[in-house]
């Protein structure tokens, strides 16, 4: 059966910390990030559907992208949940956007959380084939679905 991948990119700014981390990333700082996203999938074989030779809508993997990560955390401050809780209360109380997360956010971690989420809400037929997040213009890191076997 023929595959094809499909590729979008999606960029957000969004500043973080690294918790404890040796060196100037522990303070709150910001970067523009780049995600490349890529699916794969079988392209759809049916005349009379107008999306016929597609695998997925580019606009439904906009959609899907955006309600899964970028809404989320465009403009937000991503911190580890055990952060200062002063610090995290006075953010609070000042409405910022503020995201706890379980892990440290690093590229890495950052990525297998992307990974899970868009996994959850990929429709059947299509699978995540790999991601990469910018997190400078010089630093990346990469997940592939083929380095999971
Ligand atoms: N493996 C990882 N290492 C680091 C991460 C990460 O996510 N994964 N993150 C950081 C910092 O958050 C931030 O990216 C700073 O990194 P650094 O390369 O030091 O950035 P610079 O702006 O100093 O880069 P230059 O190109 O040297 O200006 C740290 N490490
Ligand atoms: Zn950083």
């Amino acid at each position: 059966m023929v595959k094809i991948r499909l590729t979008r990119l999606f960029r957000f700014e969004m500043a973080h910390a690294l918790h404890h981390y040796d060196g100037p990333c522990s303070n709150i700082h910001g970067h523009s990030y780049k995600l490349q996203v890529t699916i794969v999938g079988t392209p759809l074989d049916n005349e009379a559907d107008p999306k016929n030779g597609m695998v997925m809508d580019f606009g439904e993997l906009k959609k899907l992208v955006n309600r899964t990560i970028v809404d989320e955390l465009d403009h937000a401050l991503l911190l580890r949940e055990d952060s200062d809780a002063e610090l995290v209360d006075t953010l609070r109380k000042l409405h910022h956007k503020l995201v706890l997360t379980t892990y440290q956010p690093t590229c890495e971690n950052m990525l297998l959380d992307f990974k899970t989420r868009l996994r959850k809400q990929m429709p059947e037929h299509i699978a995540l084939h790999s991601l990469k997040l910018w997190e400078t213009a010089s630093s990346f890191a990469e997940w592939y679905a083929s380095d999971e076997l």
